[in-house]
């Protein structure tokens, strides 16, 4: 009989369990060398203690080997301390990092996870086991984003009806494999009501597949807001804003910066419980420490104006933003800054919010080659929030202007938002329980709604029909996802996109078409393997428009389309953006302080497939 014993490293995970004792047991019986074993997670203020329960019961614990072969980043062994010496490390652990010691790993390993995930987030997995591919049966695809497909599947062990997030895992991408490994860090340190919780993981040692299980979702806001059918009350509106900031204000309480808050990673179930979802671009942070990051973060229209400015050193305030653009979106029923591009959303922002004054450009830490061109925007806007918004409640206006402050310091925080007039006021809230119960809804419903539309437009062309059919609803555009988003490493992207222009015509091609990978009834485990050569990034679709008609709802019509192109011809263009890109490299514009290069890309880069899908045909920018 043997005992394996582990304390995992110290971690962010466990650090920042503070105020709560949590006890997970896996109680997944280990047949290893005729040894029963239960694993117990306790995590306690600063301590995560695996424990292996021996089948006789009894629980063994033994702090003391928690440090055998703990070695530093450096390469130095730790020097073991007799007990009563040691003394509790008062160094903060790097939240960003998952590295605990090498015999947690070879435990994992042993337990059916697979190595290459152990390297990466070995500290989520602790106190779990793999979940097998064949105990959930695929219903039917539910959304598909830049990384991912989502799948609902009934879980065959409960008969609980999931999501499945598959993620492409190409172990040769180690810096992709890293965001993946952020993601799943990020969801096990978050534990809210109103933030999505990550169920489990499905993988196997032999596989290069992974799903995270998250609890079915059956809605999304964007897809309720774009219903023609649905329309809030200021009550509904309250009940979804406080549900977001409640989520968003426990993500920074544990130092995370959500980076993509849309309507379409706001997930409803049926009980009007709204959680937010999709930590893809999420990041840790820590407001007390000057830490860079990335500008290329959060879908374009609810990006806040620091990061179109090029600030690399921002915190909260632009989750708050975009809670701002949604309120103000939901107040009003339509998307309030629609930008085509980044230089078109700055000036949207400009004439709702005003120009920046000398004081925000002194106060905004921005790198070099930008800062100095940037205020010398014209011409000067006065801000017009109030306004645009007149029909506003006051309060409503008042929270609206607030977290729509130009200045991320002047912004309200989730904590400072949800003790506003706007929530302390007649009509209250009301309990999600009291929403009404509406038809299974996503953003992705309202694609397929715009596909049908096309393919009756197209059909009717053939025929040669004339005269213009109302469409089954007026949209207004979609939100242009963050294209880049996860560009911390300059040259992956780079590397990323010209393999995905050389492999792939679309995000369509990268992916299994539905009728393949989303059919129906099949066990998870039995979708096709990966080509190495599919690499986890593309552009999303359905999003520009050039439409000059306004807007009525959220959605729209579809961007007007081009022919599909040879893959040739975008190699072709692949090269000339190379040289482009030289000749454009090192030269700011004195208008936005934007990249002239991003500028330049800004307006041509957007093509679209012949199903309106869009793809950048330039290599990337930052
Ligand atoms: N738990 C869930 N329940 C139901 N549907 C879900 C769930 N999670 C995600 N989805 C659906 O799948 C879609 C894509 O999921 P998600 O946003 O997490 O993937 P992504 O690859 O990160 O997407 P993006 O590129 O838009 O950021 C969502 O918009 C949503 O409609």
């Amino acid at each position: 009989m043997g005992c394996v014993l582990s304390r995992p490293g110290s971690s962010g995970l466990v650090s920042e369990s503070r105020d709560e004792v949590s006890t997970k047991i896996e109680s997944n019986r280990r047949e290893a060398n005729n040894v029963s074993v239960v694993t117990k997670t306790e995590t306690t203020e600063s301590t995560s203690v695996a424990v292996v329960v021996a089948s006789n019961g009894e629980e063994v614990r033994n702090d003391d080997e928690a440090v055998v072969d703990h070695k530093e980043e450096n390469g130095d062994v730790k020097e073991k301390k007799p007990k009563g010496e040691r003394k509790k490390s008062t160094t903060k652990p790097d939240p960003r990092l998952s590295n605990p010691p090498k015999n947690l790993l070879g435990e994992q390993v042993a337990a059916g996870w697979p190595p290459w995930l152990t390297e990466v987030c070995g500290e989520a997995l602790n106190g779990w086991l793999p979940r097998k591919a064949d105990s959930f049966e695929k219903i039917e695809k539910i959304g598909s984003g830049t990384y991912s497909n989502v799948y609902k599947a009934r879980d065959s062990l409960t008969g609980a009806i999931v999501a499945l997030k598959k993620v492409r895992c190409d172990t040769r991408e180690q810096e992709n494999l890293k965001f993946m490994a952020r993601e799943i860090l990020i969801l096990r340190r978050l534990n809210h009501p109103n933030v999505i919780k990550l169920e489990g993981l499905v993988t196997s040692r032999m596989s290069t597949s992974l799903y995270l299980v998250f609890r079915y979702m059956h809605h999304d806001l964007a897809g309720l807001a774009a219903s023609p059918d649905i329309t809030f009350t200021e009550q509904q509106v309250k009940c979804y804003l406080k549900q977001i900031l409640s989520g968003l204000e426990h993500c920074h309480s544990r130092g995370v910066l959500h980076r993509d808050i849309k309507g379409s990673n706001l997930l409803i179930d049926d009980d009007g419980v709204l959680r937010i979802g999709d930590f893809g671009l999420a990041t840790f942070f820590d407001a007390g420490t000057r830490q860079t990051m990335t500008t290329r973060v959060v879908t374009l229209w609810y990006r806040a104006p620091e990061l179109l400015h090029g600030a690399v050193e921002y915190g909260v305030g632009i989750d708050l933003w975009s809670a701002g653009c949604i309120l103000a979106e939901l107040l009003s029923g339509r998307p309030i800054m629609p930008g085509r591009n980044e230089v078109d959303q700055i000036h949207r922002i400009y004439k709702l919010c005003g120009s920046p004054s000398e004081e925000y450009w002194r106060k905004i830490r921005l790198p070099s080659h930008v800062k100095n061109a940037n205020h010398t925007a014209k011409p000067q806007h006065k801000r017009k929030v109030r306004e645009a918004f007149k029909d506003f409640s006051p309060e409503a206006l008042s929270l609206v202007d607030r977290l729509l402050a130009l200045d991320p310091l002047e912004r309200l925080t989730a904590t400072d938002a949800l003790t506003s007039d706007f929530f302390m006021t007649e009509p209250l809230a009301c309990d999600p329980s009291e929403l009404p119960k509406y038809p299974p809804t996503k953003e992705i419903d309202a694609k397929k709604r715009d596909e049908e539309y096309r393919r009756q437009k197209e059909a009717r062309k053939v025929q040669g029909e004339s005269g213009r059919r109302i469409r089954p609803r007026e949209r207004a555009p979609r939100a242009m996802p963050a294209p880049e988003a996860n560009a911390e490493n300059q040259s992956n992207i780079d590397r990323m996109r010209l393999i995905t222009h050389a492999n792939a015509k679309s995000k369509s091609e990268k992916f299994p078409p539905p009728h393949q990978d989303g059919s129906l009834g099949f066990q998870v485990g039995s979708s096709r393997r990966l080509d190495p050569s599919e690499v986890p990034f593309s552009s999303n679709s359905f999003t520009a428009t050039y439409s000059k008609e306004p807007f009525q709802t959220w959605s729209g019509p579809l961007a007007p389309t081009e022919a599909p192109e040879s893959t040739a011809r975008r190699m072709k263009d692949i090269n000339k953006d190379q040289i482009k890109r030289k000749q454009f490299n090192q030269i700011t514009s004195p208008l936005e302080g934007l990249n002239l290069w991003q500028l330049f890309l800004s307006v041509q880069s957007f093509r679209f497939d012949h199903l309106g899908r869009q793809f950048l045909s330039s290599p990337i920018i930052n």
